[in-house]
């Protein structure tokens, strides 16, 4: 019928796909009900509708949207104001003699509002508001009072069990969840630390399933609440996103209304939406506000948003002593992946929580991810060569082996050059937002002498097939996500049929290090929105099916993104910090940070994207070891800088050290000491930490140098004054003197001396001068009483040389001014060096060359203007 030509049926098979239904499930309904779109919807919705009356539907002219309205909330409204027939009261003997606990239980499962039932006693358990697989409303019978069968924990432990079954296809809680949901029974708000990927959302989807109230959950990016909503329709669950990214502007007022179990909110609308959330607590109540990605709350934390932190508003207007109708204060769970102590302490200060918040702490620890730091200067195309030759071999092996099966290589050399083709796809309405709103506006490290590094050209970019414009070269730090920077086609929910092959199952293998990969996508982190675009670039060309995302780029763009993203259709996204947090797709394999982070905490939040099945998933950050990091991003108060430099610093410790083991380094950031001493999977693990050295003779010869410039400067200006400070040499100036005053070290690098001042610093030995701002690296040592004490005594200095350390030990062509003069004489260096020259004065040439701007662009009537100008 459909594939008949039936204009009828393809136009209601097309009204389906618009609302949100996938294809072929369309097509069925069609094919059994006929082209009705009451009908249709019915039978997707409730699997199956009354054949007779679908035709007889069919004939009369009822509204299609009155039609969708009745069947949506027939459906929903029947379990979110669980109806008196769905319920039980028990105001027997036997209930009188529940504890407390079960009294406060209880009370959990009693709608908010003053119902009838409330005049009849102590409900025991509502009726379980659920969809069934088919999307149609199911209520599960309520049971007898548990004190009457046996305990009230079994008793919500087997209805929580049968929820999980039903809806999500595992078997059991994890144990922090069990303790988040015994919270949540007793109303005491809640703090959930927990690793990525250990099923944080569950601690408060549960509640709204277990009570038939609302949970109101608030999250920071209208992605990750898309992709929340969509999963839960999935499980059979009735959810909704509201926020300016919500193109549907009834679903607010039918969440209000109490429509879905399930509210994500953005936290600017939360604000807004105060009152309508009181009367929807009077109404049919509220079982919990949620707060997901807490750490934003935090300034301390790596990812601030200054509207999170008004949310104390939750706590000040859904208490008892604000809403007469409460029994107790709605309570709170908020919950984090990557918040260090004194971030926790803001987080429970700033949102009000009670003092007697329950703390769940679990452990950060990822047993499957293998962490490593390789050094690479990531700033040129030899760099990708080198860096992302595995990685490019690794999916041509996988496109060899889908070739060989399909036998249609065609097919898969469609999919080559996926960004190129893409962005160009979407050049017309991605064109404005490319050229609006990006500033140059980052710090950079000065080059010093001894970096060596050749910065690269953009004929990578220029020589392509698909020429990517100069309005992408924008040179930013990303601006995260905001609610605003993305919007979804349909933001409402309705339960359908969980697939058998639920995705979400997860293994339980622990990796070795002897296993290997399993095939899976990439994501690559980079610093900037530019590299997004030329390292997908690059990877398209040699095959890769890889795109670029960052938040400046077209919206439909960034969709399909992650849409094919999901469905395994891409194998890398190369992105910025824009696609991180809350990305849930199991089997990624591969998170490659081509750069640095902007703080341990972004770093593992993003490396947490992998191996969330639990398979072993690999986690290399490629850094550049010879330069101090220092892209910050802009509009930042001096406080909020300094902490910016706290946390990065972290980082190039974290890269700089080679002798402990990189998880644990990682999770004690957080405050976690992990139990066995090694992870067996890092790179420090398995290669092994560098051999030891004895440092005590460069150690005091820095100490002394340090010392004597000390104290000079103090004698000459006298020991407090200001001059004092700035007089004194910095740690670039303290090298040359060193360098100059011995012999030996005349050659040396200035990165191994940075690397020892790390060590002297982390010992005591030295402290930095500068108190008015956070270095990255020491830039004013002064010697302390134990680095003089030091210096007096005959005690060895025993440490593992650090990453920069290594590298300037490492054969290179020269190590300083000094040496890279006297490479003159050098025949071979020579000549590199004027080949390099030529090249240079040759491309200089071929760009005066370029043919004549486009005078139909601004950009090329500038360009017109501005040559007239010159001559
Ligand atoms: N009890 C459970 N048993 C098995 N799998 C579970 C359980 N709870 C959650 N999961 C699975 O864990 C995965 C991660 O869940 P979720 O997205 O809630 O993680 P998260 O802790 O919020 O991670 P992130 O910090 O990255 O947001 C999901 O795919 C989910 O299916
Ligand atoms: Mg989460």
């Amino acid at each position: 019928m459909v594939g008949n030509g039936d204009v009828s049926a393809d136009h209601v098979i097309a009204e389906l796909i618009d609302m949100g239904f996938a294809f072929d499930k369309a097509v069925k309904a069609i094919e059994v009900v006929g082209p009705c779109l009451d009908d249709a919807l019915e039978f997707i919705l409730n699997g199956s509708c009354d054949r007779a009356r679908a035709l007889d539907c069919c004939s009369t002219a009822r509204p299609r949207t009155l039609g969708l309205r009745r069947l949506k909330q027939s459906n929903i409204r029947d379990h979110v104001c669980p109806s008196d027939k769905k319920k039980r009261s028990l105001s027997c003997g036997s209930c009188d003699a529940s504890s407390s606990k079960l009294m406060k239980i209880q009370a959990r499962f009693e709608p908010a509002a003053k119902s009838s039932q409330q005049e009849f006693g102590v409900h025991v358990q509502a009726a379980e508001p659920v969809l069934t697989l088919q999307g149609k409303t199911n209520v599960v019978q309520p049971k007898l009072c548990s004190s009457q069968c046996g305990g009230v924990e079994l008793e919500w432990e087997q209805k929580v069990s049968g929820i999980l079954q039903k809806h999500f296809g595992f078997s059991s809680l994890k144990s922090f969840q069990k303790e988040a949901l015994e919270a949540w029974l007793t109303n005491r708000d809640c703090l959930v630390l927990a690793a990525t990927g250990s099923g944080k959302s569950l601690c408060f989807q549960i509640p709204a399933l277990l009570s038939g109230k609302i949970v109101v959950v608030i999250s920071p990016l209208i992605s990750l609440m898309h992709d929340q909503c969509l999963k839960l329709a999935k499980h059979g669950v009735s959810a909704c996103f509201l926020g300016s990214g919500q193109p549907d502007s009834s679903v607010e007022s039918k969440a209000m209304s109490g429509i879905y179990s399930i509210v994500y909110v953005c936290p600017e609308t939360v604000l807004r939406l105060i009152e309508p959330l009181k009367r929807l607590a009077e109404s049919h109540g509220i079982a919990l506000f949620a707060i997901d990605e807490v750490h934003c709350v935090s300034k301390w934390g790596h990812d601030f948003r200054p509207d999170y932190r008004r949310l104390s508003v939750l706590r000040e207007n859904f208490s008892t002593s604000k809403l007469k109708f409460l029994k107790f204060d709605i309570p709170l769970i908020a919950l984090t992946a990557t918040a260090t102590i004194p971030v926790r302490e803001d987080i429970v200060k700033s949102l009000h929580m009670s003092n007697e918040t329950k703390i769940i702490l679990t452990s950060f620890f990822r047993p499957n991810l293998q962490f490593s730091v390789k050094h690479s200067r990531t700033s040129s195309v030899s760099s990708y060569e080198k860096d992302f030759r595995v990685l490019i071999e690794t999916y041509a092996v996988e496109r060899r082996v889908k070739i060989k099966k399909s036998g249609c290589p065609n097919d898969i050399d469609e999919d080559s050059h996926f960004s190129s083709r893409s962005l160009d796809d979407n050049s017309s309405d991605g064109e404005e937002s490319f050229s609006s709103g990006m500033n140059p506006d980052y710090d950079h490290d000065g080059a010093d002498a001894n970096d060596i590094d050749s910065t690269d050209d953009d004929s990578a970019f220029s020589c392509g097939k698909n020429k990517l414009t100069v309005e992408f070269l924008e040179d930013e730090l990303d601006n995260t996500l905001y609610v605003d920077d993305f919007d979804v086609s349909c933001g409402e929910f309705i339960g359908n049929p969980l697939s058998a092959s639920s995705e979400f199952c997860q293994a339980s293998v622990i990796p070795c290090k002897e296993a290997s990969l399993e095939q899976g996508p990439t994501i690559v982190y980079v610093p900037t929105r530019k590299e997004t675009l030329k390292i997908a670039e690059y990877l398209s060309r040699h095959g890769v099916r890889a795109a670029a995302y960052h938040a400046k780029l077209p919206k439909s763009h960034l969709r399909r993104v992650h849409d094919e993203f999901h469905r395994n259709q891409l194998q890398v996204v190369v992105a910025t910090i824009a696609f991180g947090m809350g990305i849930d797709k199991s089997n990624v394999r591969r998170i490659i940070h081509y750069g640095w982070p902007q703080s341990l905490e972004a770093y593992y939040q993003e490396a947490g994207r992998a191996g969330r099945d639990g398979k072993l998933s690999d986690c290399t950050l490629y850094v550049n070891l010879s330069r101090i990091p220092t892209l910050l991003p802009s509009q930042r108060s001096e406080e909020q800088t300094k902490q910016a430099y706290r946390m990065l610093s972290d980082c190039f410790r974290y890269a700089m050290n080679n002798s402990v083991c990189r998880s644990r380094t990682l999770v004690k950031y957080f405050g976690e000491e992990l139990t066995n001493e090694r992870c067996h999977l890092c790179d420090v693990c398995v290669g092994g930490p560098p051999k030891i050295q004895n440092l005590k003779e460069e150690a005091a010869i820095f100490l002394r140098v340090v010392k004597a410039e000390y104290m000079g400067v103090n004698a000459v200006y006298g020991e407090s004054s200001k001059r004092n400070f700035l007089e004194r040499p910095n740690f670039k100036t303290l090298v040359s003197k060193i360098r100059q005053r011995f012999h030996k070290y005349s050659a040396s690098d200035r990165l191994w001396w940075q690397g020892l001042a790390r060590i002297l610093e982390d010992k005591g030995y030295i402290r930095e001068g500068d108190d008015d701002k956070v270095h990255v690296c020491i830039k004013y040592p002064e010697p302390t009483e134990l680095g003089l004490k030091f210096l007096q005594s005959v005690e060895t200095l025993d440490a593992y040389p650090e990453g920069d350390m290594l590298l300037s030990t490492e054969k290179k062509p020269y190590s300083s001014f000094s040496d890279w003069g006297r490479g003159w004489a050098d025949p071979e260096i020579r000549r590199q060096r004027l080949q390099r020259t030529k090249c240079r004065s040759w491309k200089r040439k071929m760009r005066s060359k370029r043919p004549p701007r486009d005078s139909n662009t601004v950009r090329g009537r500038l360009s017109a203007k501005l040559a007239k100008v010159k001559h």
